[in-house]
């Protein structure tokens, strides 16, 4: 006897570009990831995009340092760190031919890019948002994961400046964009989590509230503009991940995975015929 089996394919590409602040928690959240998709038996690969990357857990599939490192243009450019690696993310664009090659092998794959930490490649140099329209015009659905370090919530002006950065890379790129607070393990030892629900989903009067207690009343209508700018920009709300709990992390992952549409274009691949009596 013979039974048909549909085996389902994820048609497109797909990227999550893995941004924000040093040391926010990229890399980790990137290994996260990595694990939790070994664990469900989803494919996918890790991009290195930090030309100052020491050392991986999961070997990346294509990598920057490939092409060039800090290390070298520090050495033999006489760059500083942060003009080093804006040179090398340059150098990466002007040779994007290489990157077009190394992503040649990964049709119909899920792509993890760990970016580096320096800020400004996403608020306001043009490299970040040219490499998203390469990647798009390659056919790239690409979905921006921004990272912030959740003790940017134990205050409420530090989480106006984190806000305001996000938002700052979210208008610069264009590109469907989630924003993910990292290292709750380590807040939640710390806060109950109803104190931080405010900052998930922020309502502008208690963020006032809460910022002029804290400050001079010359500066409380500012707060209270920018309370408002994070309210109007309802997208501007924050998912929480603490990388010790596994239905946090398929969370995180749903969340990037609606926002590229991943799941919405499953096909069914050619019938696989299996000879059951074979193998019973
Ligand atoms: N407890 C805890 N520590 C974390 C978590 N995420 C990151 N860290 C720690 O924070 C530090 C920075 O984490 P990384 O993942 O290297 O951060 P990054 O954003 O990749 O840093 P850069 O690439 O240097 O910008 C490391 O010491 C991590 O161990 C987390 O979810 N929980
Ligand atoms: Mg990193």
């Amino acid at each position: 006897m013979e039974a048909i089996t549909w085996v389902l394919v994820h048609r497109g590409k797909h990227v999550q570009l893995v941004m924000g602040p040093a040391g926010s928690g990229k890399s980790t959240y990137c290994r996260t990831m990595m694990a939790h998709c070994e664990n469900i038996k989803r494919k996918v690969h890790l991009v290195n995009l930090d030309p100052a990357a020491e050392y991986f857990e999961y070997e990346p599939s294509i990598d920057i340092r490939d092409l060039i490192t800090l290390e070298d243009v520090m050495e033999e450019l006489d760059f500083g760190p942060n003009g080093g690696l804006i040179y090398c993310m340059e150098f990466l664009l002007n040779n994007i031919d290489w990157l077009e090659e190394e992503l040649g092998d990964y049709d119909d794959d899920y792509l993890i890019f760990d970016c580096p930490g320096q800020i400004e490649l996403y608020t306001h140099f043009p490299i970040m948002r040219d490499i998203c329209g390469t990647l798009q015009k390659w056919n790239f659905a690409v979905c921006g994961v921004y990272i912030l370090d959740s003790q940017f919530v134990e205050d409420t002006s530090k989480y106006f400046a984190g806000v305001m950065t996000a938002t700052a890379a979210m208008i610069n790129l264009e590109i469907p964009h989630i924003n993910v607070l990292s290292k709750m393990d380590l807040l939640l030892k710390k806060a109950k989590q109803e104190d931080l629900a405010q900052y998930f989903d922020p309502d502008p009067l208690l963020l006032t509230e809460d910022v002029n207690r804290k400050t001079r009343p010359k500066f409380h209508s500012l707060n209270r503009a920018v309370a408002h700018l994070i309210d109007d920009y309802s997208m501007v709300s924050f998912i929480p991940l603490d990388v010790t709990d596994e239905d946090s992390i398929d969370y995180v992952m749903s969340s990037a995975d609606n926002a590229i549409q991943y799941g919405e274009d499953v096909e069914p691949k050619e019938p696989q015929e299996f000879d059951v009596e074979a193998t019973e």
